[in-house]
């Protein structure tokens, strides 16, 4: 499944810059802050999932280095450059919302947009290369076809493939994906997420991964960072995800136990609806 670009590489040098540094981040809206002192860094081909209950700020946090929310203090940087708005750097996958029937836009035009920013040059060459890339991708979230259809006809599923496909196009140094599992069948949910695993490996792209349910990317993650009411904690899935940790979190008891190579976690209310059993994943 994995894919090489023939665009101009983003990717960053693996010796120097981490992908996503943040320092003292502090983020707020009125008085309530949503996290405050968060230092991270995402270095290149690292896999971070973001874990929290809702309104935890995992969103917004996408946001920030997205550069479309400003830090009430502390830095963001994406490769060694502070984080703005429109930057060719990050492929983002956003929280799924379903297209009206009447959006008209093929999905190949779609991931073709991907390629936007990026240096391809003018002339056949560059035009036939630009083609075979979103074939590539098109390929590897197997959309190619419906990738003539208009987007609004697509089901929900078929959508979320092509807003993958449009985040890795471009082999983005940084990739951030809002919950992209959602709608997707098991079956999808495995290669999707092997697709974002693959291409962090195979690109050096640094991934942020907010998740409701972290046993589909388990094998996958090399750090949790996980919100919770304005606290967070940062380190290993084995450091973050134990009952010790996790009750120190929420304040209050929780239980985390391995069953046959998940993560069943139990307790407070608001991570119950969190970590989703669900019984066929290995
Ligand atoms: N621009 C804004 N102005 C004021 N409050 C905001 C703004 N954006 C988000 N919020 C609030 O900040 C909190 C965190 O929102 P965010 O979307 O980051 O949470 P989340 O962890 O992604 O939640 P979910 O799991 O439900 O998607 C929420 O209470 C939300 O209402």
């Amino acid at each position: 499944m994995t894919t090489r670009s023939q665009a101009e590489p983003v990717a960053l040098d693996t010796s120097t810059e981490p992908a996503v540094r943040l320092r003292g981040a502090t983020l707020a809206y009125g008085e309530r802050p949503l996290w405050s002192g968060l230092d991270l860094d995402v270095a290149p081909g690292e896999f971070v999932a973001v874990l929290g209950p809702n309104g935890s700020g995992k969103t917004s946090l996408l946001r920030v280095l997205l550069g479309l929310q400003q830090l009430n203090s502390g830095t963001v940087e994406i490769g060694g450059e502070q984080a703005r708005r429109g930057s060719n750097r990050i492929g983002y996958i956003p929280q799924q919302r379903a297209l009206d029937a009447n959006v008209t836009v093929r999905g190949r035009d779609l991931v073709g947009l991907g390629l936007d920013g990026h240096h391809w040059g003018m002339g056949i060459r560059a035009r036939r290369q630009r083609k075979q890339r979103v074939d590539e991708v098109l390929a590897a979230v197997e959309a190619t076809p419906y990738a003539k259809q208009p987007l609004g006809l697509l089901s929900g599923g078929e959508q979320q493939r092509l807003r993958v496909a449009q985040a890795l196009v471009g082999d983005p140094a940084v990739l951030l994906c809002d919950e992209p599992l959602l709608s997707l069948d098991l079956s999808h949910q495995r290669k999707v997420s092997r697709l974002i695993a693959d291409q962090a490996r195979s690109t050096g792209s640094g991934v942020l991964f907010v998740t409701h349910e972290i046993n589909p990317v388990l094998p996958m993650v090399d750090k949790v960072l996980y919100l919770v009411d304005g606290r967070f904690r940062l380190g290993t899935p084995d450091e973050v995800m134990n009952s010790a940790t996790l009750s120190e979190l929420y304040r209050t008891d929780v239980e985390v136990a391995r069953v046959g190579g998940r993560l069943v976690v139990a307790g407070a209310e608001q991570c119950q609806d969190h970590h989703v059993v669900e019984a066929d994943e290995a």
